[in-house]
């Protein structure tokens, strides 16, 4: 059994561990988002998101202005009823409660038994032993993809709250997580996500980098939030191509960003264009902005 950090390997016993996706080549990625991104207007999935309240009305404006269906339901009593018939669920930690975990625990298990894809956001792993124990059990109900800061993929990655964490924000770059994330995502299983000012994707082999986005989002709350959303609303309709639906979502986020920044004055505004510019999004300047390459 693999217990590389702490945390046990989710294969079973003799599985052979499954090969990395093909790989893109650079110039594809934009037409590629755009089908993926096309595919989830016309299906609208329905995604669950029991996440943190601080970012429940962004989650669910970036969900709809991609094309999702949000629902941010969350009690224990509603979950046997409700999580088999999502196409996706997005648990995020931010404000951790005894009872939201509970919920998180009960829909995870559910979503992972009637075959839906679920991602966790690590909020503020490292703040406490709580959040920390919180993820790890977690990890265990096999998460799809895990997206975090880089001060996030650090502490969950080495299964320790990392000393010069400083709550939801992160206090390392996005370079110096790449190979944490790796390693977390081969203990895991998970496709793991490390967000900066270039975002990297791993499968634990492959890493891709995405360097569309605008510093101006650390100015708004609950960014990282919305785009771990949106990275379950892409795979649930990809979900054999979960790295490459991971880095789409990341991406498209970040050129929404951008074209949101030519008509904002501010972080309040950025807020609204990028939501405006997001709906709007066509082929011409997806493909156009688009900046995905392979790192390794
Ligand atoms: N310096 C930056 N330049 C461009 N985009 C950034 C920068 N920092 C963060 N982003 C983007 O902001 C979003 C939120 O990422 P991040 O701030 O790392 O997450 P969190 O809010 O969870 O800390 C992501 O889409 C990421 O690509
Ligand atoms: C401020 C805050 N406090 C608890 S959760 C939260 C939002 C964090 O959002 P993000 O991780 O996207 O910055
Ligand atoms: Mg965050």
């Amino acid at each position: 059994m693999d217990t590389q950090n702490g945390i046990t390997a989710t294969a079973p016993a003799g599985k052979i561990p499954e090969p990395p996706e093909p790989h893109l080549p650079d110039d594809q990625w934009g037409r590629r988002a755009w089908e993926l991104l096309q595919k989830l207007r016309s299906r609208a999935p329905l995604i669950q998101c029991i996440t943190n309240v601080v970012s429940m009305d962004l989650m669910a404006n970036v969900l709809l202005a991609a094309g999702a269906s949000p629902a941010m339901l969350s009690s224990l009593n509603e979950i046997s009823d409700f999580t088999p018939g999502v196409d996706a669920l997005c648990i995020n930690i931010g404000t951790l409660s005894e009872d939201g975990l509970a919920s998180m625990r009960a829909a995870a298990s559910v979503a992972a038994e009637a075959g839906r894809p679920w991602v966790l956001d690590p909020v503020a792993v490292s703040a406490s032993d709580f959040r920390m124990e919180a993820c790890l059990g977690l990890l265990e109900l096999r998460p799809a993809v895990i997206r975090g800061n880089a001060s996030e993929i650090l502490g969950l990655a080495s299964a320790r709250r990392i000393r010069n964490s400083k709550g939801v924000d992160s206090s390392h770059q996005s370079l110096d997580a790449v190979e944490a994330a790796k390693s977390l995502s081969r203990s895991s299983g998970a496709i793991v996500a490390v967000s900066g000012a270039v975002d990297y994707i791993t499968d634990g082999h492959t890493v891709v980098g995405a360097r569309n986005g605008v510093s101006m989002l650390q100015k708004i709350t609950a960014t990282g939030c919305a785009v771990t959303a949106l990275i379950a609303a892409f795979i649930s309709v990809e979900p054999l191509s979960a790295l490459e639906a991971t880095a789409c979502a990341l991406s498209i986020f970040g050129v929404a960003a951008e074209l949101g920044m030519e008509m904002a004055t501010g972080p309040a505004s950025l807020r609204m264009h990028l939501i405006d510019s997001l709906d709007g999004l066509n082929e011409h300047v997806l493909v156009s902005r688009m900046n995905v390459f392979r790192v390794s």
